[in-house]
């Protein structure tokens, strides 16, 4: 298996007035290419604050982030705005619990929005995630006017338009109830197999954690590996 992200002995914390709060202390983990990863912990324990420095959203107080890119393994340290955005662009695809979708737009053109942002055209590999997502008959209309599952259904489809390699879920199901969450879970881990993507997904829910091969734990700032099924195992 082909490893995407490296984190070696990431610390992280935030100055609050005169105090400094450690999140993350001493962190090390890598993903690999297919790796499902179901990211769990207490409230506060900092599993957003990972997932954002995974896409560079936030940065780190000290260690190292590689990103392995065509087999070789690059330290972002010295990446300037242009690297990051083309990471984002190529690498990433974002699921968020607030679906950060275009409301004004249509269903189609809150995709291809996305894959213009990534130089990218529509595929027969949208029309297969349309289809296997039930939005196919959902493309002409406006997102504001969906329900919550139709609007993630969407969200999902958005970001794995150019089968990007690494997907971050920040509780993507956060905001359903649970038939449309575990809906939701099954369509997404389905489509990022057959993408191949590496799918990191924070959430609260044990059930739907138990969709994911590898299970971490953060807890006092550190990952605790709870469950690790390596994606070949896994097959
Ligand atoms: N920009 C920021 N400035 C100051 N403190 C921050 C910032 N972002 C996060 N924190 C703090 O870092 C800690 C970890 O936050 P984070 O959102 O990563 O936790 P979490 O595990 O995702 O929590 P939850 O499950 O409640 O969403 C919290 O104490 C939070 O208050």
């Amino acid at each position: 298996m082909e490893p995407l992200v490296t984190l070696e002995n990431i610390n992280k914390g935030f100055r609050d007035g005169e105090s400094f709060h450690s999140v993350l202390n001493q962190v090390n983990l890598t993903l690999y290419q297919g790796q499902t990863v179901a990211l769990m912990g207490p409230s506060g324990s900092g599993k957003s604050t990972l997932l954002n420095i995974i896409g560079g959203f936030e940065t780190i107080d000290s260690g190292e982030l590689f990103i392995h890119i065509d087999g070789q393994k690059q330290s972002v340290t010295p990446w300037k705005d242009k690297q990051w955005s083309q990471y984002r662009r190529q690498y990433l695809g974002v699921v968020f619990q607030q679906f950060n979708l275009l409301t004004p737009l249509n269903v189609r053109d809150n995709i291809i929005f996305s894959l213009a942002m990534n130089g990218q055209k529509w595929t027969p590999w949208c029309d297969e995630l349309c289809e296997q997502l039930d939005i196919s008959s959902l493309l002409q209309r406006k997102v504001e006017n969906l329900s919550g599952g139709q609007q993630q259904r969407v969200a999902i489809a958005r970001a794995l338009a150019h089968k990007p390699p690494l997907l971050l879920a920040d509780e993507p199901t956060g905001n359903l109830d649970q038939q449309a969450g575990l809906q939701v879970m099954t369509l997404l881990t389905s489509l990022a197999k057959q993408a191949n993507t590496c799918v990191v997904m924070v959430t609260h829910s044990q059930q739907c954690a138990d969709f994911m091969q590898t299970h971490l734990h953060l807890h006092g700032g550190s990952i605790e590996h709870l469950r690790n099924i390596t994606p070949l195992a896994y097959e």
